[in-house]
């Protein structure tokens, strides 16, 4: 692949058109039949990495192309085979169809803007032939093909050969990552990854990006259709409301977003509320252990992703956040979903929450029919507020005799400890004044960053703790949380 003098991008956030030659291998045959050329092309290592990788792993050697170049990924991208050891990124590698024995994926050219079957000659050319350009990141020579394709050539009596065409490539068909590296230093990472909720990319650009930023911004939102808005966040979390610093990189800068999750809508002002794509399969799981009649308090409730689809589900639902503005689209959610009817709102910190509404309604609750279910998910800070329990019904004669079944707590913790599920249930167990062990279950939930992972203990209350007669004082916490903290993982 050769880049034309006149095809770099201008290095000041502003691109001009760039066109690439690109010599792609081809497919060569008549209409009918389907006769076909196939030849390899020198594959310029930089551009063709998996090929190259395929080529040498069929040797018996090892890859010869650079690891993954991405800073931060959740798997290798696309022409990318990760090297365990030797890539930069933190990337958790999935094996390549190739390193898992499996057929290697679509052969064809599949570019934006380009035909993959092309006339011979141009207009008015060899009517008999077509050709069906080929990518050259998977094909480098006829032993490229796999088996279910070689078949299907050979049945067709098509000859395994190849062809060069030279494709003018422009702006509008090259991919992100193919654009950055050509604008971007040598050497640089070509970060194009991105987390996306509604029309806003959010990235998480490094020191060394920053230069970059208006650039990596403006390619991201030119190729990704539906984001009119690139944000960058930056290294802190606000710990109180957690929700994200950012500058905007391009765009409209409105920062209200529309996502769907689990069949539900939400609205939020994406700059003020928390969000996290990456927890709709962790509301799912615990939505789906309710039942109809059931009661739902949610101490940390954001802008409802509990909330709503609980409410949804038939549960009624008392929902507290701290955040004004957490507070406000939940409340706009719950209208948004027609659920309103069934979900009460406070603003409230979540000691307070648990100590003032939770407590006043809590003992009509445990006489009812259904359960009732307490969601705490701060896992910063979430084991800390289950002090909060301790004697919260409590008083000289204990538990009533009419007091139905116990309140089922779902309490998240982050743990950097080895063994994250005993350490969240200590933390829970010291928290609450009572032994959690062989009392609860543990769940991981995910892992956010190299060694921390993110869990969910979930137990009945004790009724030792509920009714004891020592309960924790009233309002704030002994030890008052800090405002604000650095938090080395920006994306909880
Ligand atoms: C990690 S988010 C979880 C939000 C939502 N439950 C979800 O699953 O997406 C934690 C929420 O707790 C709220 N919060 C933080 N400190 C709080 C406190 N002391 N009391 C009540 N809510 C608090 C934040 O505003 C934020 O919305």
């Amino acid at each position: 692949m050769e880049y034309l003098p006149n095809s770099y991008p201008c290095e000041d956030s502003k691109l001009c058109e760039p066109s690439l030659l690109v010599p792609a291998p081809v497919l060569w045959g008549p209409e009918a039949s389907g006769s076909t050329v196939l030849q390899c092309p020198p594959l310029p290592g930089s551009l063709c990495p998996r090929a190259h990788a395929r080529g040498a792993e069929r040797a018996g050697a090892r890859p010869v192309h650079p690891p993954c170049r991405g800073a931060r990924h959740d798997k290798p991208g696309p022409g990318c085979v990760h090297v365990e050891g030797e890539c930069p990124c933190a990337a958790r590698a999935e094996a390549s169809p190739q390193q898992a024995g499996e057929e290697p994926e679509e052969v064809s050219l599949q570019r934006p803007g380009v035909k993959r079957v092309v006339e011979v000659g141009g207009d008015g050319g060899d009517a008999e032939h077509r050709l069906l350009l080929l990518d050259p990141t998977s094909v480098s020579s006829p032993g490229s093909f796999g088996r279910t394709e070689t078949e299907a050539l050979e049945k067709s009596g098509v000859p395994l050969e190849l062809q060069h065409y030279e494709l003018q490539l422009t702006y509008e068909n090259l991919k992100s990552e193919e654009v950055l590296r050509a604008v971007l230093p040598e050497g640089q990472d070509v970060t194009s990854g991105f987390s996306r909720v509604g029309h806003i990319a959010h990235l998480n650009l490094r020191e060394h990006q920053l230069p970059y930023r208006s650039l990596v911004g403006q390619v991201i939102m030119d190729k990704n259709p539906g984001v009119t808005c690139v944000v960058n966040k930056t290294n802190t979390i606000d710990s109180t409301y957690r929700n994200f610093q950012m500058e905007l990189l391009a765009g409209d800068g409105n920062m209200v977003a529309k996502v769907r999750e689990n069949g539900m809508a939400y609205e939020f002002d994406f700059s003020q509320v928390y969000w996290n794509p990456r927890l709709s399969t962790e509301h799912e799981r615990v939505v789906a252990l309710l039942r109809p009649g059931d009661v739902v308090l949610d101490v940390f409730a954001g802008v409802g992703p509990f909330a709503v689809p609980a409410a949804r589900r038939g549960c009624s639902v008392l929902a507290n956040d701290l955040n004004p503005e957490s507070h406000r689209w939940l409340l706009h959610n719950c209208k948004l979903n027609r659920v309103e009817g069934r979900v009460r709102a406070f603003n409230l910190d979540g000691r307070a929450f648990i100590r003032g509404p939770l407590r006043d309604e809590l003992p009509a609750l445990l006489g009812g029919t259904g359960a009732v279910h307490v969601v705490m998910n701060l896992p910063a800070l979430a084991l800390d507020f289950l002090d909060a329990f301790r004697g919260l019904l409590g008083g000289p004669r204990g538990r009533p005799p009419s007091a139905g079944s116990l309140p089922r707590v779902h309490c998240y913790g982050f743990s950097k400890q080895e063994d994250p599920g005993r350490d969240v249930t200590d933390r829970a167990s010291a928290s609450l004044g009572a032994p959690l062990e062989g009392r609860c279950s543990v769940h991981l939930v995910r892992n956010v960053a190299p060694n921390k992972e993110m869990m969910c203990v979930s137990f009945t209350l004790p009724e030792e703790v509920l009714y004891s007669g020592h309960g924790a004082e009233d309002g704030a916490p002994e030890e008052p949380a800090p405002k604000r903290q650095k938090c080395e993982d920006t994306t909880d």
